[in-house]
């Protein structure tokens, strides 16, 4: 087990080489936000797109257009519920993440179906929210999961719903057990969030704190990882998911100097300076 050190950003977050276009910063799709729901996935989106990720596209519920556009305008927009256009943006993407503000009805279980049945082992799919609950409720989706490999970022219940460990026995024994028989990455969030690595490794964070305790927190830490895989794709893939965790947490830490609570959206508008004045050489 290690610590997650400051010293890990400007080794991820390295100078961008001047010849260079969006489509070297990679392509993101966010699939999430039901009626209810709709601001998990546009801050997700947004954290995407403010961690410099080339082309970011969300798919989410028609309800959720003119918000989207109107908050983060740089994303584009696909109808969730278009098979066709889902499948096509499902194919284009390197990074995927479903899960913020999903829900879990049956709308919600056919878009976590077609999304799983359409990830090749080539993308990189980080699964959140209530992708993590409706994947509890079907144990079919296992065999699929195993050869995608995916990033999961549950907080504690959702984990317990997944892996059947109560949050009161939860450890890295167990933890482990489960996270390998799954053959993916789990990000466990919590205060000290602690990441079982899928090459065995485990990475402890020691920041962040309860100013971080506001719905759509964790929506916003998986932008920050989809953001965070999009580009920095070519390093060290433990590194990169360690790096976009500990800068989540170290920009909540930063604004709680002088704010008693910090809001996603607060992270969401630092994290273009954060990364500029921790970012390192080539
Ligand atoms: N503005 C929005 O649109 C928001 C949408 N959200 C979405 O709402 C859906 C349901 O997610 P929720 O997490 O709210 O609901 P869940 O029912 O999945 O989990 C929340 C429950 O887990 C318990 N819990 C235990 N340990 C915890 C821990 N370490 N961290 C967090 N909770 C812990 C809490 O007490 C709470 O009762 C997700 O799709 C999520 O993305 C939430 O992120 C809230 C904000
Ligand atoms: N007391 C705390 N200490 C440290 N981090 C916290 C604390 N409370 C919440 N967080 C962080 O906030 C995020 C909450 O994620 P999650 O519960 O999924 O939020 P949401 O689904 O509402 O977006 C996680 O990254 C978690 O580690
Ligand atoms: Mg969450």
């Amino acid at each position: 087990m290690h610590i997650i050190e400051k010293k890990i950003l400007n080794q991820i977050i390295t100078t961008r080489p001047l010849e260079s276009h969006k489509g070297n910063f990679g392509r993101v799709l966010t699939i999430g936000g039901n009626i209810q729901f709709g601001g998990a996935i546009i801050m997700a989106t947004s954290a995407a797109v403010h961690c410099g990720a080339g082309l970011v596209t969300c798919a989410t519920s028609m309800n959720n257009l003119t918000s989207l556009h109107t908050i983060v305008p740089e994303a584009m927009y696909i109808d969730y519920q278009s098979d066709f256009l889902l499948i096509d943006a499902i194919t284009r993407a390197d990074i995927l993440l479903i899960g913020p503000g999903l829900g879990t009805d049956t709308t919600s279980l056919q878009i976590l179906q077609t999304v799983l049945q359409n990830t090749s082992s080539q993308q990189l799919l980080i699964i959140d929210g209530s992708a993590i609950s409706l994947i509890s409720l079907h144990h079919e989706f296992f065999p699929l999961i195993k050869k995608i490999h995916p990033i999961f970022t549950p907080h504690q219940m959702e984990w317990e719903r997944l892996s059947g460990i109560k949050i009161s026995v939860q450890d890295d024994v167990k933890n482990t057990l489960f996270q390998q028989q799954l053959q993916s990455t789990v990000i466990l969030k919590k205060h000290h969030t602690t990441i079982y690595h899928r090459d065995g490794s485990i990475s402890k964070l020691q920041i962040g704190g309860p100013f971080m305790a506001t719905g759509g927190m964790g929506d916003t830490l998986a932008g920050i990882i989809a953001g965070f895989l999009a580009q920095f794709k070519l390093k060290h893939y433990e590194h990169v998911i360690d790096a976009a965790v500990y800068t989540h947490s170290a920009i909540a830490k930063e604004l709680s100097n002088n704010k008693y609570v910090v809001l996603p959206t607060d992270i969401i508008n630092e994290i273009q300076r954060f990364m500029q004045e921790n970012s390192g050489g080539i």
